[in-house]
């Protein structure tokens, strides 16, 4: 039956659409509000589609996947088809009309680009698919951390012409450190320059990965209709009669040498390669071969070699290719095919912590968005148990108690409220108002409890390798540190409690943007991980939360270091209202290369009484919090405390105090280095325009690595200053006449030369 709410929001939506549709007579030529009333048109009444997938599935059934790939290699349109395919939506979003279901933010419609990582639930034969669209663009890169964190499994998207590109990298590292296991899509196969064999070099070269190659395309570049399946030795024809032509009919045809010899060759030869790797990484397979088939290989029944390439794939032995176009509606059903067969449903992965719970609830919070009559929405994957609507749940990490009032299904934008939901299932739960991303959610404090102790006997037993109550938390995101600042200022005064609000609100929803105040002028600080993040940062304040903003300059965050050891002794001696504060503190420091962190030891003879120790580590960790040359945060230093003598009557600040003051000289003694952020860059461009790019890149005191050949195309790998790159898209844009892209990302913090250490002071300084 369908849900009150989900009742009440179609009927609602059923009448506005019934005004809606007279006002759209007027406004035929809004080609893109017409293709949006189309989309909601498909959720009138008769729109069986999204009550089906509220019945809670096996969890064998069960796919919570991942869609990943560099920006722009077409994951939106590649979801958009799997929603349409699987009867969800009843038009085909575009991303360049700016319709789509999963980029709903108004700011990812007007760019054509995903910010935020979207759920959208729907079914596919017989299977509950639960697939998050993550951002391609490194600026948003927590976001696919975040979804990676809770994923199963993942769709792995490539530009054909292309092959593994900058970001694609990056996101398959973070797979690869969550062992997710993962199926590729060669998408853009319409292109003329799409290359099946160079994406296929480029994954095993640059990914390491080993391809298993499961299909292989019928045609090439705009005459690609189809593809042949090697495991069943069909060949899947999509219709194209006309440019609307959306897909959905298809023709499967066991190949044969009538059809087309060539092919048929080709795919013969292409199945022999498969299932020779697939007995090479599979041993019951090879044994399969060698005992019943071992005379004719090609026997092998396809269910077999499908449960084979299954089992290669959760074991992260290879990953299965496929290949299609997904803006030409070819391919997307057998990827979804795909998606059921190989990739792993909740039971397959084996995660230990959630064994302690047993049948109680365990749940993660991975992302929290800000709901203006709601509150905060958490999103939380559900690792054992049941979770229930109007229920009390328990967070571990803030060991604090909450009380949850609904219960939802995500379908992008638009929910479906739901009594409970089991493990395995990915929910949006309404009322949790203090949990954050990270976040491990229980049913009770008991339950806690009773898994704390399960953990322990079995640590005790020698068995487990998680003991204590840390084990009894989920692992939460990493979150890397910001590179770009600047600062925010209201309209009035007024405002800044407004802004502080909507601040608060974004930051619980993004935990890469910092806001700190700056000590010495009491300005608010936006920290981010790069110019766009911090640009939809601002747009959001002002449309989301109605706050017209002035950014600062954009600034870049150095970091402080030393180049050798020092050690120094300081005496802070202090009358204050009669009493008199006498603490002396000796330090030394070490540069303690290739970490960002810093740490802090005692020397041998040093004990300190509890409060002092506390006291002369918080005045150490305020130090490397702000360096002595500019302010900015310092890394890479081991401090030993080498003496600490306190007057009685010396009160905890003072040796606080001491502790920093000393701490500030040493670091000076020892040489205080600027640290600058170092960019990886990759261009993809034009070779006409290489000369001005190369001449460009080297006034921006660029380091050029290597210059591929990618197609037509050169591929222009460099590092660069992050300070040389404000901007740089516009630029680039001028250069090349808008025909080259790029992706920038964090390298590492290298110390600078001189010249450019003391040309950066001056100009912070105002000398220049
Ligand atoms: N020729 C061709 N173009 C495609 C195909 N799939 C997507 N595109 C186009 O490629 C561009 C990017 O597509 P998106 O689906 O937004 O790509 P994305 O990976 O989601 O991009 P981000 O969300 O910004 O990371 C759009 O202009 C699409 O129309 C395809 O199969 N063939």
């Amino acid at each position: 039956m369908l849900p009150r709410l989900a009742l009440e929001n179609t009927l609602g939506r059923f009448s506005s659409l019934v005004g809606c549709a007279q006002n759209l007579k007027n406004e035929a030529q809004s080609w893109c509000r017409w293709k949006l009333w189309r989309r909601n048109y498909s959720f009138l009444p008769d729109d069986v589609k999204s009550v089906r997938s509220v019945v809670n599935p096996d969890i064998s059934r069960i796919r919570n996947i991942g869609i990943m790939a560099h920006i722009d290699a077409g994951k939106t349109t590649t979801t958009e088809r799997m929603l349409y395919y699987s009867g969800y939506t009843r038009a085909l979003g575009d991303v360049d009309d700016g319709d789509t279901v999963t980029d709903f933010m108004v700011q990812e419609r007007e760019r054509g680009i995903t910010i935020q990582s979207a759920a959208v639930t729907f079914d596919w034969k017989e299977h509950r698919i639960n697939l998050i669209d993550t951002p391609g663009h490194v600026d948003f890169t927590v976001e696919v951390e975040r979804a990676l964190r809770v994923l199963d499994g993942a769709v792995a998207v490539f530009d054909a012409s292309a092959g593994v590109e900058a970001q694609t990298l990056t996101v398959w590292r973070q797979a690869d450190k969550h062992c997710v296991p993962r199926v590729c899509f060669l998408n853009k196969m319409d292109n003329p320059r799409a290359s099946l064999p160079y994406s296929i070099e480029s994954i095993k070269k640059k990914l390491k990965a080993n391809p298993v190659l499961l299909q292989i395309p019928v045609g090439s570049g705009k005459g690609f209709v189809g593809l042949v399946d090697l495991i069943t030795k069909e060949q899947v024809i999509w219709n194209v009669k006309s440019s609307s032509e959306d897909g959905r009919v298809f023709k499967k045809t066991p190949l044969s040498s009538s059809d087309n010899a060539e092919l048929l060759s080709q795919a013969k030869e292409a199945r022999s390669s498969l299932i020779e790797q697939v007995a090479d990484l599979d041993d019951e397979f090879a044994e399969l071969l060698l005992g019943e088939f071992s005379e004719n290989f090609d026997a092998v029944p396809s269910e077999k070699l499908r449960a084979a390439v299954r089992r290669v794939t959760l074991a992260r032995k290879g990953v299965p290719v496929l290949c299609g176009s997904a803006l030409k509606n070819k391919g997307v059903q057998p990827l979804l095919d795909a998606i059921t067969a190989y990739l792993p449903a909740p039971n397959d992965r084996h995660l230990h912590l959630a064994r302690w719970y047993k049948d109680d609830l365990c749940a993660l919070a991975f992302k929290v968005l800000h709901d203006k009559q709601r509150g905060p929405l958490v999103f939380v994957r559900i690792y054992s148990g049941t979770m229930k609507a109007q229920s009390v749940v328990h967070n571990v990490n803030r060991n604090s108690t909450e009380r949850m009032s609904r219960l939802l299904m995500p379908f992008a934008d638009q929910q479906v409220e739901i009594p409970s939901l089991t493990a395995g299932n990915i929910a949006l739960t309404v009322g949790l108002k203090q949990t954050v991303t990270g976040d491990t959610i229980v049913s009770s404090k008991a339950s806690a409890a009773a898994a704390e102790r399960r953990a322990l006997k079995e640590g005790e037993r020698g068995r487990g390798s998680e003991k204590g109550p840390g084990s009894l938390v989920l692992a939460g995101v990493e979150i890397p540190e910001p590179v770009f600042f600047c600062t925010v200022e209201p309209p009035s005064m007024a405002k800044q409690t407004d802004l502080d609000h909507a601040l608060k609100c974004l930051q619980r929803e993004d935990p890469s943007l910092k806001v700190r105040t700056d000590p010495d002028s009491g300005q608010t600080i936006l920290c981010g991980m790069g110019e766009l993040h911090i640009e939809i940062i601002h747009d959001r304040i002002r449309r989301e939360y109605g706050i017209e903003t002035h950014l600062g300059p954009l600034q870049v965050a150095y970091r402080e270091t030393i180049l050798q050891p020092g050690s120094t002794t300081d005496t802070l001696d202090r009358t204050l209202r009669d009493r008199r504060h006498v603490v002396t503190v000796g330090l030394s420091v070490t540069p303690w290369e290739e970490t960002t962190s810093c740490d802090i030891a005692y020397k041998e003879n040093v004990e300190l009484p509890p409060d002092v120790k506390v006291a002369v580590e918080n005045g150490i960790q305020s130090s490397y919090l702000q360096g002595p040359l500019l302010g900015y945060p310092v890394q890479g230093v081991t401090t030993t405390v080498e003496s600490v003598s306190i007057q009685p009557g010396t009160s905890m600040a003072m040796v606080s105090a001491c502790a920093s003051r000393c701490m500030l000289k040493v670091l000076r003694q020892a040489g205080v280095q600027l640290l600058e952020p170092l960019m990886s860059l990759e261009i993809t461009l034009e070779e006409g325009h290489l000369g001005y790019v190369l001449g460009d890149l080297a006034q921006r005191r660029g380091a050029i690595h290597d210059i591929q050949s990618r197609h037509d195309n050169k591929v222009v790998l460099a590092s660069v200053p992050l300070a040389e790159m404000m901007g740089y898209s516009t630029v680039l844009r001028t250069l090349t006449s808008g025909s080259a892209t790029f992706s920038l990302q964090l390298s590492s913090y290298e110390a600078m030369n001189p010249q450019d250490q003391s040309a950066v002071l001056d100009k912070m300084a105002g000398l220049v």
